[in-house]
C-alpha cells in the first residue's frame, strides 16, 4: 500500500482570491483542480467581514482539503481556524500578519501540531521573533510586482539564502508564476505562494502542474 505522507513543506502554496471567485461554486471548483494539479497547502483568505460566509465558505475547502491530505490554512482568523479544528478538521492552520494577532497566543490556542505560518516581509528581526513564538514556516515578500497585492512592501531574493538560518520552511510570495519560479526556489524557497499564478486563469490545475514541473525539474 503507498500511504506516503503528504509534504507540506515545498511546492505550491495556492491562496484563493475573492475577487478571483466570487461564488462559492467558483472557489470549491477552482480549489479542486489546484488540488488536483498537486498542492502542498492551500490558504483561505477572504477580506469580507461576513462571519457566516467565510465559515460556510471555510468549512467547504476544509472538507475538500481533508479528502487530498493536504492542509488548508485559514488567513488571519485564530477563532474560524480554531473552530474548524474543534469540528475535527485536524490539517487546519493559521497565517498571521504582523497585524493580525499574536503568534504565540494562537500556538497556545491551536497546539502543537496546527501549522502556523506568519508574514516577515524582508525583515529577518520578524522572521527571528516569529520562530521564537512557534511559526512552522516563514513568508518573506513581495519579490515580484503583485496583482492581489501591489502596495506590499518589496523584498529581494538575496534575503531568502539569510533566512536559512532560521530552520523553518521559506514561503516566497509577491507575483510569483511560471516565469519567476525557478529564480525563486533558486534562492532558496521551499514553498511557493500564489493567488494569481494559480487562480488567475481559467483551469488552476494546468499552471499547478506546470508551477510543479519546473519546480521538480530545478530540484534536479
Ligand atoms: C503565505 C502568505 N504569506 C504572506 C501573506 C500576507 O499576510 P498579511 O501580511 O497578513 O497580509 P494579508 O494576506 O492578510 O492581506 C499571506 N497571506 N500568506
Ligand atoms: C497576500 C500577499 N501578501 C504579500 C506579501 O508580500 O506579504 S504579496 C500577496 C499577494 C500574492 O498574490 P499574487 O500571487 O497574485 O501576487
Ligand atoms: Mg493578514
Amino acid at each position: 500500500m503507498n500511504d506516503k505522507r503528504h509534504d507540506w513543506t515545498r511546492g505550491v502554496y495556492a491562496i484563493t482570491d475573492a475577487q478571483l471567485l466570487p461564488s462559492d461554486r467558483q472557489l470549491i471548483e477552482a480549489c479542486r483542480a489546484a488540488l488536483n494539479g498537486g498542492l502542498a497547502l492551500l490558504q483561505y483568505r477572504d477580506k469580507s467581514g461576513d462571519l457566516s460566509h467565510r465559515l460556510r465558505q471555510a468549512l467547504a475547502l476544509a472538507m475538500l482539503c481533508r479528502n487530498y491530505s493536504v492542509p488548508l490554512i485559514i488567513n488571519d482568523d485564530l477563532a474560524l481556524a480554531r473552530r474548524l479544528r474543534d469540528d475535527g478538521y485536524a490539517g487546519v492552520g493559521l497565517h498571521l500578519g504582523q497585524e493580525d494577532g499574536s503568534l504565540r497566543q494562537a500556538r497556545e490556542v491551536l497546539g502543537p501540531e496546527a501549522i502556523i505560518g506568519a508574514t516577515c516581509h524582508a525583515r529577518l528581526d520578524l522572521a527571528e521573533r516569529a520562530a521564537d513564538e512557534g511559526a512552522s514556516y516563514l513568508a518573506f515578500g513581495r519579490f515580484f510586482a503583485s496583482k492581489t497585492k501591489p502596495e506590499a512592501p518589496p523584498a529581494t531574493l538575496d534575503l531568502l539564502a539569510e533566512a536559512a538560518r532560521f530552520g523553518l520552511p521559506r514561503v516566497a510570495i509577491g507575483g510569483i508564476d511560471i516565469d519567476n519560479v525557478s529564480q525563486a526556489r533558486n534562492a532558496g524557497a521551499e514553498l511557493l505562494a500564489t493567488v494569481h499564478g494559480v487562480f488567475g486563469g481559467e483551469d488552476p490545475e494546468t499552471p499547478v502542474r506546470e508551477l510543479n514541473a519546473r519546480l521538480n525539474s530545478t530540484y534536479s
